[in-house]
């Protein structure tokens, strides 16, 4: 994570270029990142489709995406006038061969210290397309390879891709996209465990009860059915993403910040965590899928009734776990694992409930429970840190109501905060490759996952329905008050 230099000179070609994911994220990101004059003199963006555009009907239609996708306060039509010489349209059929000399002959035109060349399109074409790179030898060590989820839909599946890309990039080369590592709050929370000695001698079992994990998200599948369906939450969002976010809270001290040095840490910890059996997988885990029900105040239908949802799928949309961690920082204390679609609101936070004190000597409070000190970090719609204690409310009785210190970053920083991609994609080009995903942390995860997609696959049953605008199934509360613990949204 620690600064490279930045080359003087790169190339990235977008397979992909005229996808939602390029258009809407992407190119936004690398606009935003020219705007602040972090690109160098040059650099080109190569943008690949199959579609006939010329390269100035492509430009226009990214400006228009990018107009509308980007704040508006962002945008500067000069600034775009300069950044959108970058951008270079080029056809192709990534499925056929031939088609990548004249790929090469573009980007000789351009020779450059880096070329990046991002697969954003399905995983299906992974293997042709590293394939077809190495054939006209664009996998020199000046050449890295991105790869954007999903990587596979089982261990078996996500070993093939890793397998083929292996063939043609070394692992140095392999950059694995997990868009939650480039958010500035979870690098926040590096800073947080390791720039303050303050939290680390109770970060762990002796004073913490429960860590809650949650992605809560107000949408729905919107029109991602085809995508959606043979995929589900928890290969979409605890594979990866979950499961990343709790390998920054639980991992040990890396000795710095260099890239292996993280990631052998988030490493041990997928390691440790606990596999399941079938039936601890029926009962550490709830499923939901969401009906028809309110967002955002409109009533919404339900996943079954979206278009393009096959009838009586069996797709999860929402799922709770308790995880166990077994090692002697974690052992015995429950990480429980929180997401789901067309919940009440856009919600991802992680967490923190410390040990109640020994001893009661003040009154229990009006609403008969007593609050533990606990810790909220609160990654997104906004990014604060919240530390809540018992304070003594002023009067004359000793009645206690938990306050919270506040760390507000917004408010804290005046700096610009960058989008997920801004960050990810500079350190491609800088070759930093902290904040991206291992092969061996990929496999472990898998490792994990496997025997719940199992067990759900063969329960006749299917996912528990719940309310679109509310929290879920009624199980997944259920999950926690078995163990003694609370939902923290209940506290
Ligand atoms: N969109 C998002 O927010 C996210 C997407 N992803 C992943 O990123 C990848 C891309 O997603 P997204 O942009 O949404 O997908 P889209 O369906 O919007 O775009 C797919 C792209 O692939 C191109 N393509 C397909 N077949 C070929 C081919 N044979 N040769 C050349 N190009 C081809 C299409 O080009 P054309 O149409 O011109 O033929 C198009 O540019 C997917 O794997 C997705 O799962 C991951 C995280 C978030
Ligand atoms: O990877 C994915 O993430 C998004 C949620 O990302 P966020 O940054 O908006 O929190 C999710 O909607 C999508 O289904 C999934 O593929």
């Amino acid at each position: 994570m620690s600064q490279l230099p930045f080359p003087q000179s790169f190339n990235v070609v977008f397979f992909g270029g005229t996808g939602d994911l390029v258009m809407r994220k992407l190119l936004p990101a690398m606009y935003q990142s020219h705007k602040n004059g972090q690109l160098g003199e040059a650099g080109y963006f190569y943008c690949l489709g199959r579609r006939n555009y010329t390269p100035e009907e492509y430009r226009s239609i990214a400006e228009e995406k990018a107009r509308h996708f980007l704040p508006a306060a962002d945008w500067d039509d000069e600034i775009w006038a300069a950044f959108r010489q970058r951008v270079v349209y080029e056809r192709i059929d990534a499925e056929n061969p031939e088609e990548y000399a004249a790929l090469k002959s573009r980007l000789d035109k351009t020779p450059a210290e880096v070329n990046v060349f991002f697969l954003s399109v399905a995983p299906s074409l992974f293997t042709m397309i590293c394939q077809s790179l190495a054939r006209q030898k664009l996998n020199g060590p000046n050449s890295r390879v991105v790869l954007e989820k999903p990587l596979g839909h089982d261990l078996a599946s996500s070993n093939a891709i890793t397998e083929a890309v292996g063939r043609h990039y070394h692992e140095k080369q392999i950059y694995r996209i997990d868009h939650y590592l480039g958010k500035e709050s979870v690098q926040n929370l590096m800073a947080l465990r390791f720039g303050n000695a303050l939290f680390e001698p109770l970060w762990r079992r002796q004073w913490i009860t429960d860590v809650q994990i949650t992605i809560a998200e107000e949408v729905g599948i919107g029109s991602r059915a085809g995508f959606y369906d043979g995929t589900g939450a928890l290969r979409d969002m605890v594979q990866n993403h979950l499961l990343q976010l709790l390998c920054f809270v639980a991992m040990e001290p890396p000795s710095s910040l260099d890239s292996d040095a993280i990631r052998n840490e988030k490493l041990k910890v997928l390691e440790c965590l606990v596999p399941f059996t079938a039936e601890e997988v029926r009962a550490n885990t709830v499923r939901g899928q969401y009906r028809a029900g309110t967002s955002g105040g409109h009533a919404v239908p339900g996943y079954l009734e979206e278009p393009g949802v096959p009838a009586g799928s069996k797709t999860e949309t929402f799922v709770a776990i308790k995880a166990e961690i077994a090692n002697w920082r974690w052992a015995g204390v429950p990480f429980y694992l929180f997401t789901g679609k067309r919940l009440p609101k856009r919600l991802a936070d992680i967490v923190i409930h410390f040990h109640d004190v020994p001893h009661h000597i003040f009154p229990l409070p009006s609403n008969g429970s007593r609050a533990p000190a606990k810790l909220v970090i609160r990654l997104q719609p906004d990014e604060s840190i919240r530390l809540y204690l018992n304070a003594k409310l002023p009067g004359h009785s000793m009645q206690l109501r938990p306050v919270s210190l506040d760390l507000d970053f917004t408010s804290k920083f005046s700096e610009r905060r960058e989008e997920a991609y801004e960050r990810l994609l500079l350190d491609i080009i800088r070759g930093n490759q902290a904040l991206f995903v291992r092969q061996d942390e990929l496999e472990m995860a898998w490792r994990w996952v496997e025997p719940i997609l199992n067990t759900w696959a063969a329960d006749p049953e299917g996912p528990e329905p719940y309310k679109a605008g509310t929290w879920g199934p009624a199980a997944s509360a259920e999950l926690l008050s078995r163990s003694g613990h609370r939902w923290h949204e209940d506290d």
